[in-house]
């Protein structure tokens, strides 16, 4: 059924409600009517009833559905929350009941590819740029949606459900959706800024996830906080490389979802890039680690995605490649800290 400009939905969409999900939903339910998706009957039924969704409180004003046509016609404007690895086939499931009428705003802080039929990471040659997808360009690709944007920052979920003070970036090539997220989001305990620089915010939260998953190791190892303050900032200058050759721009990452983000990440023990990092030094492998996870720690397969990359582009990015050895190579993390102190990095910052 087409829907007119008259029939306009009035309600807030959100799909997916894992961690940030359900904390952003909380917030949006603060001021605005919200419906939220889940693929799950019983976690629906979760929300409906006792309002929870998996033990996680949810504000009772909100309502779920699994059916991603009636989140559609119910909302018009949508928050779309679920990991990378599940990002492309959530579009797609809702792609034939989205209109251009759609804003879409997404705080997925992870890559997909695009590859022909058949290939994999595995089996491609070179990775190209034409080849790594951000989320917004998986949007693009997949749906008539045009108004399209991201949020990113230090948004620690556990911390916003707390109520806690902190802020975020709306970043679209469309005011109109920077105006929408900051009237629907910005309160008194949350600043929303904005940025036109859609690739380079998205580009940053996927970055820091890599630096976090080191500063996890790091902690583990009980360096101590200079070896901290020595990564973080390799890592932003690392990030500000990649981010340009991924066509984002270096004021993006040294701002709030930049860096920001990246030392909120590499300090917090309720991140779970950093635990990745802290397990491992702490002697776990990455399958018993990533078994035993129930939440997603989207660092991971980002270095494997942005290790390929360097790989056919010819950038050297020090701590992404020695971070792929030690997750996938079985280097061990001690060696590569060597290899890394050994290092000619010279000049203090190279990039302005
Ligand atoms: N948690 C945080 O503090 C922050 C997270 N982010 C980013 O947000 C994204 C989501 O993270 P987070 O909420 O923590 O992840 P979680 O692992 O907590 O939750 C993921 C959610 O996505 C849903 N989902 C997974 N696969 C599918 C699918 N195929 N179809 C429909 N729903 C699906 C899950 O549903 P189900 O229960 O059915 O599996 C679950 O509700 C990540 O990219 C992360 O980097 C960004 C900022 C902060
Ligand atoms: O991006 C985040 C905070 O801004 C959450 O980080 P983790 O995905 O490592 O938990």
């Amino acid at each position: 059924m087409a829907l007119k400009n008259s029939s306009k939905p009035k309600k807030i969409g959100v799909v997916g409600v894992g961690s940030f999900g359900a904390a952003i939903a909380n917030m949006l339910a603060e001021k605005n009517e919200v419906m939220v998706y889940a693929r799950k009957e019983e976690i629906v039924e979760e929300i409906n009833s006792v309002h929870t969704a998996s033990g996680r409180e949810i504000n009772p004003s909100i309502q779920a559905t699994f059916d991603p046509e009636e989140l559609c016609r119910s909302c018009n404007i949508l928050f779309f929350m679920v990991p990378s690895a599940a990002f492309v086939d959530v579009v797609r499931r809702f792609a034939p009941h989205l209109y251009p009428f759609h804003l879409i705003i997404h705080g997925t802080k992870g890559l997909a590819l695009n590859l022909g039929p058949g290939e994999s990471l595995e089996t491609v040659q070179k990775l190209r740029r034409s080849q790594i997808l951000t989320m917004s360009e998986v949007i693009l690709q997949e749906t008539v949606s045009v108004r399209v944007g991201c949020l990113a920052g230090p948004n620690i979920s556990k911390e916003l459900s707390l109520g806690q003070p902190a802020a975020t970036v709306i970043a679209s090539k469309y005011n109109e959706v920077i105006l929408e997220g900051q009237r629907l989001l910005r309160s008194e305990k949350f600043q929303v800024y904005g940025n036109s620089d859609i690739i380079g915010v998205e580009l940053s939260g996927v970055l820091k996830n890599i630096i976090a998953i080191a500063a996890g190791a790091i902690a583990g190892l009980g360096l101590g906080e200079n070896a901290k303050g020595l990564l973080i900032s390799r890592g932003m200058v690392e990030m500000v490389h990649l981010s340009k050759a991924l066509g984002g721009s270096v004021q993006s990452v040294i701002g709030l979802a930049g860096v920001g983000d990246l030392v909120t990440t590499c300090n917090s023990v309720d991140s779970r890039n950093f635990t990745v990092g802290f397990r491992l030094a702490k002697g776990e492998t990455l399958d018993q680690i990533l078994s035993t996870m129930d939440e997603v720690a989207e660092g991971v397969n980002t270095v494997r995605i942005i290790d390929a990359f360097i790989k056919t582009a010819g950038i050297r990015a020090p701590i992404t490649e020695n971070l792929h050895r030690v997750l996938f190579e079985d280097l061990p993390i001690a060696e590569a800290l060597h290899f890394l102190m050994k290092y000619p990095f010279s000049v203090d910052v190279d990039f302005v």
